[in-house]
């Protein structure tokens, strides 16, 4: 099938595609932070004009909540949101759901400052590059918004995304980037489906069931318990799930067990209901790892309850174990009314504690709450890169300084090659891992530090010779300008920052290479290369690499 030119990307109709970027700088600092305006960007001024959402001639205009329009949607933004146009109008809204040439009608649910969002009502004429979704669930469950959307067109999606958010949001020229090609295709990613290696599913109370769902639903508004997927926006509700096309097919068999003896009132097991805050189970948490001799699947289930009842969970735990490729069943208890997953309390109800998994040659031991790239077939493509634009000498000569670590994983692939690592990450367990994860590779020249990179002082790096090449790989909110500001001081050779969040990314490589003036920050980094990768077909995330050099 052939992809559809978006026309979002050409020339005036973009001129109103950008309201919401206003509010990446501001939104983005995870911690309290001083938050300078956007810069003067006319281009990114939504249009105003519109008489009456019926017609379309041309006085100031702003959509009432609840208000339907007609709509079309030119692009996907942010969080895979579409950004639509008023028929005759081009009023700019942003839609979740809808794809790039869809016709909808759609009522405005919220105004945003200076755009709108709407909800969906009804598709009039469908988007292109139309493909049947193969999930049952694709419409509903939140996770994956464009599986039908041909591939190839989620690709060119995701990288007109970066492209858009580095121009206007990083304020880079797209007249010089052109020039000196820093924009590079996205590498797609070659395994579609069953990539994820890790799932959580929760436990709830409240099993949703939407009014055109998948066939079989019917039964379960009776008793109301769900194991499944959040649905998207609500914290306490819950499609039930009985097959994710995302994870793989060993953690498939252990959801289908569960769904089928769980609800089994002989158990007496109960989901945790969030608003009562009673009940047990909380959250079925499922990864596929690799055994490191024979390189087959092996699974780690972890139950997150409420309390510490290992026999309550004894008959399930019987059943899953019969499952090959389970090698690991934990318990992880979180007694708090928060509802993560991560428990003050871990058990082994099962086998080991961690299963493995293969990067780049070495092996890493994963516990049920270490950080560990979801897709590993990507993560191979993706440290490859990160490897190549590292562009090390090989002599064994430089410092590597590894941001945002995790469990060392990609600071281990390079340790190789280089003089030392120095690893920095705020969680403990994955420090811990990390250090472990040098031991069990036989390298001896990386050492990982337990801290907050948004906390940093003027102490920060002078327990480490100064790096010839620094790896930044924050979460999506980027970094804090603090470490920014570090950076911009310590003026090491080379930068490669990867990143899960164009937006705040962008805004990053702006005051990098541009300064913020207001803080007395000057930029002196040079951006030689965006290279996204597609980590996760089906769905709005979007990974990028983009290497910085010192001017
Ligand atoms: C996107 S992950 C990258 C992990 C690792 N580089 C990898 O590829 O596996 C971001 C990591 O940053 C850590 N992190 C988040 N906020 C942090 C902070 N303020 N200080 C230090 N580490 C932080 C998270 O715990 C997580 O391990």
């Amino acid at each position: 099938m052939a992809v559809a030119v978006f026309p979002g990307c050409a020339g005036a109709s973009r001129v109103t595609a950008h309201p919401w970027m206003r509010a990446i700088r501001c939104s983005s600092f995870s911690s309290p932070s001083p938050c300078p305006p956007l810069p003067p960007h006319s281009s990114v001024e939504p249009s105003t004009s519109l008489p009456s959402p019926e017609s379309s001639s041309s006085s100031s205009f702003f959509p009432k909540r609840g208000k339907t329009l007609e709509l079309v949607c030119e692009s996907l933004a942010f969080k895979g949101m579409g950004v639509c146009k008023v028929a005759d109008t081009g009023f700019v809204v942003m839609c979740d759901r809808a794809l790039p040439g869809e016709r909808f009608i759609g009522r405005v649910s919220r105004k945003k400052g200076n755009y709108a969002e709407v909800t969906k009502l009804k598709t009039i004429t469908p988007h292109w590059d139309i493909v049947e979704a193969p999930c049952v669930y694709a419409s509903y469950c939140g996770g994956c918004k464009t599986q039908n959307l041909h591939y190839r067109a989620q690709l060119k999606a995701k990288e007109l995304q970066v492209r858009d958010l580095i121009i206007h949001v990083g304020r880079f020229s797209s007249t010089d980037c052109a020039k000196d090609c820093i924009f590079k295709p996205i590498v797609p990613c070659d395994v579609h489906f069953h990539y994820r290696n890790k799932m959580e599913f929760s436990f709830s109370a409240q099993c949703w069931v939407p009014s055109d769902g998948p066939r079989g639903d019917q039964d379960l508004i009776e008793n109301g318990y769900a194991l499944g997927l959040h649905v998207p926006g609500f914290f306490d509700k819950v499609l039930r799930i009985d097959k994710c096309m995302l994870q793989s097919e060993a953690t498939n068999k252990v959801l289908a067990i569960v769904q089928d003896c769980w609800r089994d009132p002989s158990l007496g097991l109960s989901p945790y209901d969030v608003h009562t805050h009673r009940g047990f189970l909380k959250h079925l948490m499922l990864r596929t790892g690799r055994d490191k001799r024979t390189g087959f699947a092996e699974v780690m289930v972890n139950f997150v309850t409420s309390s510490y009842k290992p026999e309550m969970l004894d008959p399930l735990v019987g059943r899953i174990s019969t499952i090959p490729e389970v090698v690991s069943v934990m318990n992880n208890v979180n007694s708090s009314v928060g509802n993560t997953s991560v428990g003050e309390q871990e058990y082994t109800l099962y086998g080991k504690s961690t299963i493995n998994e293969m990067l780049r040659g070495l092996t890493f031991n994963i516990s049920a709450n270490s950080f560990f790239q979801t897709n590993s077939y990507q993560a191979e493509v993706l440290y490859k890169l990160i490897e190549d634009f590292a562009n090390l000498k090989g002599d064994l000569s430089e410092i590597v300084l590894d941001l945002f670590c995790g469990t060392g994983t990609i600071g281990l692939t390079l340790a190789r090659r280089v003089r030392h690592v120095y690893g920095f990450e705020v969680v403990k367990q994955a420090v811990s891992d990390a250090r472990q994860n040098a031991v069990l590779n036989g390298i001896h020249n990386a050492t990982f530090i337990q801290g907050d990179l948004n906390k940093i002082d003027g102490d920060f790096g002078k327990e480490f010779p100064k790096p010839d090449i620094v790896i930044s790989d924050p979460n999506r909110p980027g970094m804090h300008l603090k470490l920014i500001k570090y950076l911009l001081n310590l003026q090491a050779s080379r930068i490669i920052y990867i990143s899960c969040n164009p937006a705040t990314c962008a805004r990053d490589l702006d005051y990098l290479c541009h300064g913020l003036p207001e803080k007395n920050l000057r930029g002196c980094y040079r951006l030689k290369c965006v290279q996204p990768v597609d980590m996760f077909p089906h769905t709005p995330h979007i990974e990028c690499i983009c290497v910085l050099e010192l001017c």
